[in-house]
């Protein structure tokens, strides 16, 4: 199937939505005026030069940013409609519709069975311990780990290498049934080979999931996604089928970018 250039922003029927987004820190802005649409079943890339507001703009989707006292987020961010900003927006339950995977794995001090059973135990999504079994044994087999974790759920997740720290962090988002998952550079602090699993187990969950990736790698962004957004001095240059920014971008600065003229 011929992929078709992403729809505006104001369109119906996209996963999230963002519209006439500024982010600022203090008094100062670090992304101004972004519109972006987030679809289902399609990885989308974020790249750009380092400071260029990407790990920032991907926080505003899920609310990560109100964790940081001096960021304010104004415009509009709706996930399937709904206003992610409106004070009736429970949070807890918006990242866990909206997951999040982070540069540096960061599993709990816990064991591989606990950091995965966390989230559904607080979500209240098993009535049981064998439900709580299969949730945790469908999170490790989708995050491609089970076999590898299979006989000792009960070590420590800390004791697992990188690679395998990494999809024990995606099994925990995917234990409580995101839509989106997003990804700040996942892989930044991944060997080849660890990295190459990710980026396998990213295609495997295209279709389950809206997911959203940072980059500083643009082959991995050629790679895994489906839709590429460039991002400069806080602004979104320029957005499309990945195919088409990394072989006809219409942009100058699209082009500088990504034939290595600067970043
Ligand atoms: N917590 C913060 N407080 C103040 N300024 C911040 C904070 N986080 C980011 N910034 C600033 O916002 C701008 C965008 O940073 P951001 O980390 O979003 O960029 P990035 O494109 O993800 O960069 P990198 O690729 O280096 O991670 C930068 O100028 C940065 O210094």
């Amino acid at each position: 199937m011929t992929e078709t250039a992403p729809a505006p922003a104001n369109d119906t029927g996209h996963k999230m939505s963002a519209k006439n987004v500024n982010v600022f820190y203090g008094s100062t802005q670090a992304i101004r005026d972004v519109s972006i649409d987030i679809d289902m079943d399609h990885v989308t890339a974020f790249i750009g030069p380092s400071g260029c507001g990407k790990s920032t703009f991907l926080r505003t989707l899920n609310r990560m940013n109100d964790t940081v006292a001096s960021a304010r987020v104004e415009g509009d961010i709706r996930l399937d409609g709904e206003d992610i900003y409106s004070p009736s927006m429970d949070v807890v339950q918006l990242r866990a519709r909206v997951g999040m995977v982070f540069q540096k794995p960061n599993p709990f001090p816990k064991s591989i069975y606990e950091n995965v059973a966390y989230g559904p135990r607080i979500h209240g999504l098993a009535a049981s311990k064998a439900d709580m079994d299969g949730i945790v044994e469908r999170s490790l087999k989708r995050a491609g780990l089970w076999e590898e974790v299979k006989d000792r759920l009960s070590d420590s997740g800390t004791a697992l290498s990188g690679g395998q720290q990494q999809r024990l962090c995606i099994a925990r988002a995917i234990a409580v049934d995101p839509e989106v998952i997003l990804m700040d550079e996942p892989c930044s602090a991944l060997d080849p080979i660890a990295t190459a699993k990710i980026e396998e187990l990213i295609h495997e969950l295209r279709g389950r999931y809206a997911i959203v990736i940072v980059t500083h790698n643009m082959q991995q962004a050629a790679r895994v996604s489906q839709r590429t957004a460039f991002f400069h001095l806080g602004t979104l240059v320029e957005y499309g089928v990945t195919d088409d920014i990394f072989t006809n971008p219409r942009q100058e600065r699209t082009k500088d970018y990504i034939t290595g003229r600067y970043g």
